[in-house]
């Protein structure tokens, strides 16, 4: 039945302009057409092609990620694509590799954090790539605690140079991503020693690695960590391992605009905060939360597809068995992350709006929307990687058996995920600056100093009024119950962003429809999920409770017959879901059952080791055989 589309029927139903709802998810017609056109150029060229990744060594992967962003960059350079273009094909092209933490650490780094001439002299080099970074910051020893890493860069006044040095192996670089072997440089993390003092973790340009033939400099060790979780596409990622034996560097390979050592081993500071040391994992940490409905987008996107195809029960009178996505449990799994998709979409595109907002007041030396914009960039990072890497597991499951096969693509989908848990910030830790971030402007509630932007609501609760004096103490004590607070804000801002988008005009028979119930659907099933907590405040009674129950009931009926739709919207190729059960067409089961016969155990109708291992115990003959 090749050609034919098994969802035909589901499209027919849908009540509003897809196309339309498909400009909306891109963020703007000139941004549909750009990721349109590379997602296209990336599925019909067989060099980025994915569909054997999972049966491919450590090594083979490896070295084919090294193939593919050769590749994609000889791409970039020969159709002149331009910034927009080459971040879509890096994208579209679904592999990570040391080139992300390349383009999306290294080189920020160096823009935060480097003066006007040290950008000048390394910014060309890497935008063309005749070097690569990585960011060097976790160690063996210390991840969140960033104050607490070992590695040091005591100045030398006689030689003009600061000596880098690991003194002891916690203090060894641990998981810096394209560190292990291919970056040429590093942004490395060490705790500056000026004159015998120490001045706190800085940031140093290092080179790690000739030039010429790639060997390590001296007094560098440098190697990969190993294999990852779930032996998918993230090992294609050399997180590797480095220590340091008395490197010495320049002077002028310490990123100094926020603070600077003389020549003759002065430390000075600027006028700008410290934190502008942890401006990358600010920048890092917007680029995730927007990341976070591409992936959780996907998911969906084959968990829909497939509930739509896949038949259970319900048969009358030798008629069809029942489509999984009728049932209402199935609903009320898939549906609230359906709208969680949406709900991180316009919640990213806000943050890359505050982001930007920031970055140009930091510019202009004005530094007091860096709070906020730490507590947000954080807390919706781990808000919204949590709730992805929790809903990618949700499809899978929502996918039933076929779900736990490769060829489903959602469990590789959830190993290259899950990790966005962690790193750029361990979700619990990135709540906590959440939460301090928090008591300190309850604690303020009543001075002259009024919150504003996404606080501002917290002058009209009136019960934080009362608890304003004393909440910077217990902080510890109470920390358990302050991170859940820290997530409450958190989707308040999620809700309310995504209630500010429907106030926008936006085009296209019944797409804001859609996302009105979309919206809907998000809010109280939040609200459903956590009632015990509304009903213990009193914010709501028990009736209202139920009635938000059936509210949602009546929403996921009018979800139902769009639903395929809402998830073409997202416009994903084949190529780039890599799931047979979300083909676009829903032919399903041929697909499973061809793929089937493709894997490397098929080659061969006995499998090796029948010989060896099978035919002595049939044959009760194992007591003899060579194991
Ligand atoms: C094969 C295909 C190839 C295709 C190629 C094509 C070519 C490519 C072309 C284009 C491609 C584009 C691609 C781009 C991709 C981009 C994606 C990027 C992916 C990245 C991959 C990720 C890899 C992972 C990296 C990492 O994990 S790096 C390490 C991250 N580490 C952390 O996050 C550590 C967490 N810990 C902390 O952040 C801190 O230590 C702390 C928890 C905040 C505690 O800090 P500390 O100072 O000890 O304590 P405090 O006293 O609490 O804070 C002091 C003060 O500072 C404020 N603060 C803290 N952090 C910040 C901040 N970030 N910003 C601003 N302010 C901050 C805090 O609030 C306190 O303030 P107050 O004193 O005022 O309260
Ligand atoms: C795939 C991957 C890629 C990475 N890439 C890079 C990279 O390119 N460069 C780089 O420098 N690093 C990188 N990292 C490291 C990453 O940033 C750290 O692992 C991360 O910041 C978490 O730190 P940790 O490992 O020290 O965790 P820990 O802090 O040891 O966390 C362990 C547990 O302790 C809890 N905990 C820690 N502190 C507190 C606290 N104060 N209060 C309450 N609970 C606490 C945490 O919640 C967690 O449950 C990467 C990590 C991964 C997994």
């Amino acid at each position: 039945m090749e050609g034919v589309d098994h969802l035909a029927h589901e499209r027919n139903k849908s009540e509003f302009d897809v196309d339309a709802m498909k400009i909306v998810w891109a963020g703007s017609p000139h941004a549909f057409v750009v990721s349109d056109r590379i997602s296209k150029l990336v599925a019909s060229d067989p060099g980025f092609r994915k569909d054997n990744r999972s049966t491919l060594s450590r090594k083979e992967l490896f070295k084919n990620t090294l193939r593919k962003a050769a590749y994609a960059w000889k791409t970039i350079i020969d159709l002149h694509l331009s910034e927009e273009e080459a971040a879509k094909l890096r994208f579209y092209v679904d592999e990570p590799a040391f080139t992300d933490v390349h383009w999306g650490m290294f080189i920020p780094a160096i823009k935060g954090q480097g003066t006007e001439e040290q950008q000048q002299k390394w910014l060309p080099l890497a935008y063309k790539m005749q070097i690569i970074g990585c960011y060097a910051q976790t160690e063996l020893g210390h991840g969140s605690n960033v104050q607490g890493l070992e590695t040091t860069a005591t100045f030398d006044p006689q030689t003009d140079e600061f000596i880098i040095h690991s003194p002891t192996l916690t203090s060894s670089k641990w998981w810096p991503g394209g560190l292990g072997k291919v970056a040429t440089h590093a942004i490395a993390y060490a705790l500056l020693i000026v004159g015998g003092r120490e001045q706190g973790v800085h940031g140093f340009i290092v080179q790690l690695r000739s030039l010429e033939d790639h060997s390590p400099l001296p007094g560098m060790t440098v190697g990969d960590i190993g294999m990852k979780f779930g032996n998918g596409a993230y090992n294609a990622m050399d997180n590797g391992v480095l220590r340091f034996d008395h490197v010495r560097i320049p002077r002028n390979q310490m990123l100094m605009r926020v603070s600077q050592v003389t020549c003759e081993g002065k430390y000075k500071q600027s006028d700008v905060p410290r934190q502008l040391v942890y401006g990358a994992m600010l920048y890092v940490r917007q680029t995730i939360v927007a990341d976070a409905s591409c992936a959780l987008s996907r998911a969906v996107c084959i968990a829909t597809r497939y509930s739509a195809v896949r038949r259970q029960f319900g048969s009358q009178n030798g008629g069809p068995e029942t489509q999984v996505i009728d049932y209402k449990t199935q609903q009320s799994r898939l549906f609230p992350l359906l709208a969680s998709a949406y709900a991180f979409r316009f919640v990213g595109e806000w943050l890359k709006w505050l982001y930007a907002d920031v970055t140009q007041r930091l510019q202009a030396n004005d530094f007091s929307t860096l709070p906020e914009a730490h507590a947000c960039t954080a807390g919706l990072k781990s808000l919204t990687t949590t709730a992805t890497a929790d809903g990618i597991e949700e499809c899978r499951k929502l996918c039933g058996g076929h779900g736990y096969l490769c060829s489903s693509g959602l469990p590789e989908l959830f190993a290259v995920y899950v990790p966005a848990c962690t790193y750029e910030g361990e979700n619990t830790v990135l709540l906590l600056q959440v939460a301090r971030f928090l008591m300190k402007t309850v604690s303020q509630l009543g001075s002259s100093k009024k919150p504003v932007g996404t606080i501002a609501y917290m002058t009209r609760v009136e019960h934080l009024m009362q608890c304003r004096c004393g909440v910077q103490r217990g902080f510890a004590e109470l920390s358990a119950d302050l991170v859940e607070a820290a997530v409450a804000h958190c989707q308040l801002l999620v809700v309310s962003k995504f209630i500010e988008k429907l106030q926008q005009e936006i085009p296209g028979k019944g797409v804001k429809q859609q996302l009105e119930v979309l919206c809907n659907i998000y809010a109280l099933f939040l609200l459903h999920k956590h009632q015990g907590d509304f009903l213990s405040t009193g914010c709501i009674t028990p009736k209202h409770a139920a009635l938000a129950n059936d509210e949602l009931r009546s929403l996921y009926s009018q979800v139902r017959p769009n639903a395929i739709a809402l998830v073409d919207a997202f416009n994903y190729t084949d190529h780039y879901l890599g799931s047979i059960l979300g083909c676009y067409d829903g032919n399903v089961y041929p697909k499973l059952y061809e793929a089937a016969w493709k894997d490397p155990l098929n080659e061969s109708v006995v499998p090796d080791g029948y010989h060896q291992y099978i035919r002595p115990l049939l044959k009760q003959e194992i007591r003899t055989a060579r194991l």
